[in-house]
């Protein structure tokens, strides 16, 4: 049996992102920039006020209160057209253009305005209340890098650089294939000794939530027909994703079944708990992750070798993060397999975050799966551990 860290890196090994494509802003968000994106303008586009108020020379300003002509006005998207001289000033508003021949906005609250005089109580100084053109960024500078996740605000960013289009990782086409006479689809009618799929629902979801496109093949029987027909049809996806069958059993066939379709073997076995019968193979050259029937194992599986599988197909580097966590409960030693213990993730007084093994540790409990918040890692031939003692955790996002 090999450790996850040997696992992991061969999983990772032969991964390389998926081809970019071009999204219109509207549809990038969550997904991972491609290639730097430069700005195709300057930001702001020229002088502008960053106040209400006049624009002025500076140098009027010099002994207050001072006294100044209002010749005209500029509003934003309706600059004043002509130039000022000493003694001038032009009311003037957020984000309208700064007048020629003036060099500093005097905010509204510090004037009082007659007619066309305006009264200025304070002074100012040159560039004040002024953002100057390309304060922000200017035309042809890199705004967005490479592997930038697009969230609302580099979305902001983008726009503001009038790119309406951005180079994108294609979302990677994951399918999905559970296998095992017992299992149904959720909401099928279910015969004596059926129970419905959660592995497929489960890793559907996590594909999505992490930007893939998942395609849930199906249900394959426990026959290698069955199996054939259904390892044939995922032809096309960037990545397959099998649960169950992975074991020893008469049943458990996949494995052969792949091999019979050309899937070069990488390894099958880890040194973890639950997950140990995990499988990493591919398959003209795609990457096939063989995750173990239990739904715990096979979403404990997912969370240790899909996220970072799926986050390198986009183009992302590493996986869920490891925290320090302090022990809400005692741990026994460990044995060569490194442990993946379901915990909920509290704080203590002192705001540290305490990690609270369940007490269930059964690979086939789904119920604790749903309500953990971490996986305590425990790595192996760990020593025994008290309650308060500190240990590690991989924290558990439900949305990426
Ligand atoms: N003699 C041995 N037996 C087992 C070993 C072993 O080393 N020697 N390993 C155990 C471990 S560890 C695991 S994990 C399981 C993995 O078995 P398989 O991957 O072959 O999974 P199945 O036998 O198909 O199913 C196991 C269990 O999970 C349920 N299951 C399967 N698919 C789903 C699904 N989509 N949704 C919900 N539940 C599912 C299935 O009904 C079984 O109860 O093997 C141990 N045995
Ligand atoms: O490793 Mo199996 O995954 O015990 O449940």
């Amino acid at each position: 049996m090999i450790s996850v860290e040997v696992a992991l890196e061969r999983v990772l090994a032969g991964c390389r992102p998926s081809p970019a494509e071009l999204v219109a802003l509207p549809s990038a968000l969550g997904r991972v920039v491609a290639e730097d994106v430069v700005a195709r303008v300057a930001h702001p586009p020229l002088d502008v006020s960053a106040m209400d108020g006049y624009a002025v020379r500076a140098a009027d300003t010099a002994s207050i209160p001072a006294e100044l002509t209002v010749v005209g006005q500029s509003a934003a998207g309706h600059p004043f057209t002509g130039e000022i001289g000493s003694g001038q000033a032009v009311r003037i508003f957020t984000g309208a253009p700064i007048p020629l021949g003036t060099d500093a906005v005097i905010m509204q609250e510090d004037t009082e305005r007659e007619g066309d005089r305006v009264r200025l109580l304070e002074s100012v100084s040159a560039g004040q209340s002024v953002r100057p053109r390309g304060m922000d960024f200017q035309p042809g500078q890199v705004g967005l890098t490479a592997g930038t996740i697009l969230g609302p605000r580099q979305i902001a960013l983008a726009a503001a650089m009038n790119v309406p289009w951005l180079p994108v990782r294609r979302r990677p086409r994951v399918a999905i294939l559970s296998t095992g006479d017992e299992i149904a689809m959720p909401g099928d009618p279910l015969a004596a000794a059926q129970l419905p799929s959660c592995n497929g629902p489960a890793l559907a979801a996590l594909v999505t939530a992490l930007g893939g496109e998942a395609l849930q093949l199906g249900i394959a029987g426990d026959s290698r027909d069955s199996l054939s027909a259904m390892v044939a049809a995922a032809n096309g996806c960037d990545l397959l994703v099998t649960s169950g069958g992975a074991s020893v059993g008469d049943y458990d066939m996949v494995q052969d079944v792949l091999a019979e379709h050309g899937m070069k073997l990488d390894f099958w076995k880890i040194a973890m708990r639950p997950g140990k019968p995990l499988m990493f193979g591919t398959l003209k050259s795609v990457p096939v992750l063989g995750l173990p029937g239990n739904p715990v194992s096979a979403m404990v599986g997912a969370y240790v070798f899909l996220v970072p599988l799926l986050r390198a197909l986009s183009g992302l580097v590493g996986g869920l993060s490891e925290i320090p966590v302090r022990l809400g409960r005692d741990v026994r030693a460990n044995d060569a397999r490194q442990d993946y213990l379901r915990a909920d993730l509290t704080r203590d007084q002192d705001g540290v975050v305490v990690a609270t093994p369940h007490e269930r540790q059964d690979s086939a409990v789904v119920s604790g799966l749903a309500t953990a918040t971490a996986f305590v890692v425990r790595t192996p031939h760990a020593a025994a551990a008290k309650a308060g003692e500190m240990a590690s955790a991989l924290v558990l996002p439900d949305i990426f």
